[in-house]
């Protein structure tokens, strides 16, 4: 058996999204199922926006979207395997590209770590346009960089808020 030695803690950056089934039930499962996991410990979870999709089918439904901050001795591949995991755990049905999803689990940033490789692009390729994920990590990180692409304050000061509303009145919960 390979052995690896433990590193850490490191911090990353986690976006959740789902548009199909009880959405706020989702991401609430998803956040715990991550805090249950040994070697991540979630140490902030971000207000729940409700978004327009981007991409994908025309009449998908809205996307719940938040983020979590976490702190993790898992290697990227690992916290990628444990990611789709949970996803899998959701029972999220892939039919079309973009296209409806019960939970999707995304790494938009881990440590100062930026790779290309198609498997784990760090950071997420698209995190930087993307409102539904910049705006909830603006709040629960106001400072927060995005390695190559400058504070994610300023990239989502750039894009349209249309279609991302952030909802107090929907609250997700950082497990105990
Ligand atoms: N930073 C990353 N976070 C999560 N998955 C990634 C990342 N970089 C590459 N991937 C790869 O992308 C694959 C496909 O992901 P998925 O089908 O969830 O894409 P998507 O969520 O539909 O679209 P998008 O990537 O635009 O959010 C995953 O199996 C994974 O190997
Ligand atoms: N509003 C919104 N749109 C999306 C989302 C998402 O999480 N929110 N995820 C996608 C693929 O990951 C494609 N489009």
């Amino acid at each position: 058996m390979r052995m690896q030695a433990l590193s850490g803690p490191h911090r990353a950056v986690l976006a959740l999204g789902s548009n199909l089934g009880n959405r706020r039930d989702n991401l609430q499962g998803a956040i715990d199922a991550l805090a249950d996991t040994p070697g991540i410990r979630v140490n902030v979870v971000s207000p729940l926006y409700v978004t327009e999709a981007v991409g994908g089918p025309e009449d998908q439904p809205e996307y719940f979207n938040a983020v979590v901050l976490v702190d993790t001795f898992l290697s990227p591949e690992m916290l990628l395997e444990r990611a789709n995991a949970v996803e899998e755990a959701f029972q999220r049905v892939r039919t079309e590209h973009w296209g409806p999803r019960t939970l999707d689990v995304d790494i938009i940033v881990y440590a100062d770590k930026v790779s290309d490789d198609p498997h784990l692009t760090i950071p997420h390729p698209r995190a930087h346009e993307r409102a539904f994920v910049l705006a909830p990590w603006v709040d629960a990180d106001p400072a927060a960089e995005l390695p190559g692409h400058g504070r994610a304050a300023d990239l989502l000061a750039k894009l349209s808020m249309a279609g991302v509303v952030r909802r107090d009145d929907l609250e997700l919960r950082l497990p105990e």
